[in-house]
């Protein structure tokens, strides 16, 4: 495991203080048969060195889209504006050479069902060991023996043996940490984790949420983290961006946010989730009544207008944005305010 280790790894404050990511205005459009859809709009987000930024929001609010045009994996249909900077490098309008060379070693990704992306006719070794070859050059014996020590880095027993396995012999739970392994081959310095845990049972799901914080510590990587499940975000966030359809509303550090929380979506969001502390008492998750609207453009007013309980008139009227502070809000009438 130590070849795994950097000397010094990032997830110390003064390392989180470096930008490793930087998302300025980003913006993302379909063309679909009913016409524009606005999926993303201007998204400014920072990700420092071995920092774990978690988005969240309801399904349809923007953050797999945000996530995937992180890693250039947006289909054509997709207009993207804005910029994606990693470690200085722009990403947005990269050309494909650059763009491969970036994806997988230096910016990786974790889909939420591992069964798609893994290959059911190779093992997962060769897998892993593709990865390494590809991207690292690695010989054929070198790739098996760094894809041993990577797959004992996730926390699969007896990893000598399971490397010889294909996916259908391993169960839910390896395969993702398996597909872990494999987006931390390059060592990247980032790993965008989409919903790593939604399909998987309760009691895996704290072994993989284990892995990442082991691999934060470790190898300081850092990661962003789509969920929508706020009990994953207390567990391992450092800071939270709350979006919804398309835009971040609200973007503090995890306990702040928690604590105090001024959104109205944001509140609507924490009293939905058990986890959070607003129901320990019970099991049953409260819904925002209402729907995530599907834009054709951002209208001039707040999206959550029409869901909001604290609506005033400047929210049907213009679209707040959002604060540049520590705390950030685009919100016209905050929760404790009035
Ligand atoms: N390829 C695509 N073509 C057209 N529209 C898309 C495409 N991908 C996503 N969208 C739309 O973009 C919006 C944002 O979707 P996105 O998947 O980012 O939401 P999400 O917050 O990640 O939701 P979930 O939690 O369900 O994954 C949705 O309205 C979705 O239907």
């Amino acid at each position: 495991m130590s070849a795994t280790v950097r000397p010094s790894p990032d997830s110390t404050q003064a390392g989180r203080d470096r930008r490793v990511l930087e998302v300025r205005d980003l913006s993302v459009a379909f063309r679909t048969e009913d016409g524009q859809l606005s999926a993303v709009d201007r998204v400014s987000l920072e990700v420092g060195a071995g920092e774990v930024l978690a988005i969240v929001g309801e399904s349809g609010c923007g953050k797999s889209v945000t996530a995937m045009s992180l890693a250039g994996l947006l289909p054509r249909s997709a207009h993207v504006d804005g910029s994606v900077r990693l470690d200085g490098v722009e990403l947005i309008g990269a050309d494909k050479r650059t763009l491969r060379s970036i994806r997988g070693r230096e910016i990786a990704y974790i889909f939420q069902e591992p069964m798609t992306s893994l290959n059911p006719v190779f093992t997962v070794g060769s897998q892993i060991g593709e990865v390494l070859r590809t991207h690292l050059g690695s010989s054929r014996s070198a790739a098996r023996a760094r894809s041993i020590e990577l797959l004992k880095l996730v926390g699969i027993p007896s990893a000598e043996r399971r490397v010889d396995d294909y996916p259908h012999q391993l169960s839910g739970g390896m395969r993702q940490r398996v597909m872990i392994a494999m987006a931390v081959a390059c060592d990247p310095k980032v790993l965008i984790a989409d919903e790593p845990t939604t399909a998987l049972d309760v009691t895996i799901q704290a072994g993989i949420l284990d892995v990442l914080r082991g691999l934060r510590e470790r190898l300081g990587t850092s990661i962003v983290l789509i969920t929508h499940d706020l009990g994953v975000v207390a567990d391992l966030a450092d800071r939270v961006a709350v979006m919804y359809a398309g835009r971040v509303v609200e973007t503090a550090e995890v306990h702040e946010l928690f604590a105090h929380p001024q959104h109205p979506y944001t509140t609507g969001l924490l009293g939905a989730s058990p986890a959070a502390g607003r129901h320990a008492d019970t099991e049953r998750l409260d819904e925002i009544p209402g729907l995530v609207p599907v834009l054709s453009e951002q209208p001039d007013a707040c999206t959550f207008a029409d869901r909001c309980g604290q609506a005033v008139d400047a929210c049907t009227t213009s679209q707040p944005q959002l604060t540049s502070s520590k705390h950030g809000l685009a919100c016209w009438n905050p929760v404790g305010v009035s």
